[in-house]
């Protein structure tokens, strides 16, 4: 079970290295001009289960500035692969900077689309079988109707871990209630802050049974 330890992150800001890359925004998200990053409290449950699933595989959903894609990244085992998908092209512009600045861009591959379009084409189109992890950080309303679609296109398998940031606020409760209730997952919520702030939120972090 990924634990909860303290997460403690001594970076160098000398170079672009992904840890000075994720400070510098934490810092400028907290200091300047809140963003929606999944941020560095959540972000160390997030560390935490991408270390304990190692995935070959992952899927990102909402992209957005690429915080968590570089979060994720820095920790994969050499051959692994994050494909991320966002939709807005302004914004995976900045991505891929963000991204590039981390030298993590063979790591990962950025589509630019609506997640709709683009999982049942997954397969043909990036040679994945299945993914190992996906974590959902698009539209809250998204979560649930993409997650069917991925089981429908034989996306998940037996241990596909699905996490979902945002499950309290501002919420995903058909999700939650459908990966909670649901005898095809094993779920559990990791109690955390929303980004930067004091208010509650937290990830759900679901294993698909097959
Ligand atoms: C159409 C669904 N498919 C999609 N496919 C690909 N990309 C998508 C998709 N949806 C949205 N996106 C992209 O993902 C990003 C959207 C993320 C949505 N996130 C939130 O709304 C969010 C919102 C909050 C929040 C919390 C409290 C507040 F007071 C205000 C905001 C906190 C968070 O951590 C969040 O993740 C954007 O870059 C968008 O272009
Ligand atoms: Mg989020």
């Amino acid at each position: 079970e990924a634990d909860r330890k303290e997460c403690t992150q001594v970076t160098h800001v000398h170079e672009w290295d992904p840890g000075s890359v994720i400070q510098a925004i934490d810092h400028y998200c907290r200091n300047k001009e809140w963003a929606m990053n999944v941020g560095d409290e959540k972000g160390c449950i997030l560390d935490s289960v991408v270390s304990e699933v190692n995935p070959a595989t992952v899927l990102e959903l909402g992209t957005y500035c690429g915080y968590s894609t570089v979060r994720i990244a820095r920790l994969l085992p050499p051959h692994a692969k994050l494909i991320t998908l966002e939709f807005n092209p302004a914004v995976a512009a900045i991505a891929r900077q963000v991204i590039a600045w981390a030298g993590l861009e063979d790591k990962v591959q950025l589509v630019e689309g609506a997640s709709g379009d683009f999982i049942p084409r997954i397969k043909e189109q990036f040679g994945v079988k299945t993914f190992d992890l996906v974590f959902l950080d698009h539209w809250k309303e998204y979560y649930l109707p993409d997650t069917k679609l991925m089981e429908e296109c034989g996306l998940l398998r037996k241990g596909s871990v699905l996490l979902a940031d945002n499950v309290v606020c501002p919420g995903a409760p058909d999700y939650l209630e459908y990966v909670r209730s649901s005898p095809r997952y094993e779920s559990r919520y990791f109690k955390s802050h929303l980004e930067y702030t004091k208010v509650e939120d937290g990830l759900e972090k679901s294993v698909f049974l097959g």
